[in-house]
């Protein structure tokens, strides 16, 4: 038997927990008893075979969706007891996402798109898009800040949507196959930029990927195979930041 994780630190809850997690979509089991614990700070990558139950933990863990059976706690706390709203809050004050395809709102421009959580959150629209607009040189988006999305290259697009999600500084991001529509150069340089910004922020990530050079860039990975956490994987480079890892 696998250790769930490397465990918090002295009086230091774990950031996300998941303790025996089980959910079905209708007859289809896809998580059977998932354990797994994420420490504050740390970036873990969720690997394993398609539709072993990688996003559906991930969505349990970020409060997406409410498991049939087990816990979820997020710095201690159970979430899986929450109701909508007081889910909906959870997610739009601590965490941030990255999907696989941006999702950015067509209809707003980038530095819009970028705001969004802030206005979300309440910030004024002049303040929201200052601190929006201050993410797109250090994105390497300078001067796309008025462009919409159909405007923007893949990687454009994923580094904006990339700014939206850490824009509220969020104690955690989490990101769903986020390089799985670009090119490795391209997906590379989102990685090199994401785990940048969320290590200036002390930002924890959970990162579902198919792709193990995503991987490296972890702390640390687990595999999830037919609904469990089955094994946990060597850390990813142990002597290689991960700008340096070979490729
Ligand atoms: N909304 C849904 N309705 C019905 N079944 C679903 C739904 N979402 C996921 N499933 C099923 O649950 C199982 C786990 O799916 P999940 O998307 O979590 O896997 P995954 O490991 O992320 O896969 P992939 O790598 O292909 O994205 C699969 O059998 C999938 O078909």
């Amino acid at each position: 038997m696998i250790g769930p994780g490397p465990g918090p630190g002295p009086g230091q809850a774990p950031a996300l927990e998941a303790r025996g997690v089980e959910l079905s979509f209708g007859p289809t089991p896809a998580l059977r008893g998932a354990d797994l614990t994420v420490a504050p700070g740390e970036m873990l990558a969720i690997m394993g075979p398609s539709g072993s139950g990688k996003s559906t933990l991930l969505h349990c863990l970020a409060g997406i969706l409410v498991p049939d059976r087990g816990e979820v706690l997020v710095d201690g706390r159970r979430t899986d007891l929450l109701d909508e709203t007081e889910r909906s809050a959870l997610r739009r004050d601590r965490f941030g996402f990255v999907f696989q395809f941006g999702q950015l709102v067509p209809e707003l421009t980038a530095e819009e798109n970028v705001a969004l959580p802030l206005l979300l959150g309440g910030t004024r629209r002049a303040q929201a898009l200052e601190t929006a607009r201050g993410w797109f040189a250090r994105l390497e988006l300078d001067g796309l800040e008025r462009r919409r999305s159909g405007e923007l290259s893949g990687g454009q697009a994923q580094r904006v949507a990339l700014a939206r999600g850490m824009v509220a500084r969020p104690a955690v991001l989490f990101a769903d196959e986020p390089t799985g529509a670009l090119d490795s150069l391209t997906g590379e340089r989102v990685m090199d930029l994401l785990t940048a910004a969320a290590r200036e922020q002390g930002t924890t990530v959970v990162v579902v990927t198919h792709e193990a050079r995503v991987a490296a860039y972890a702390d640390r990975e687990v595999i999830v195979r037919d609904g469990k956490v089955t094994s946990l994987g060597p850390v990813a480079s142990t002597t290689t930041s991960p700008g340096q890892v070979q490729r």
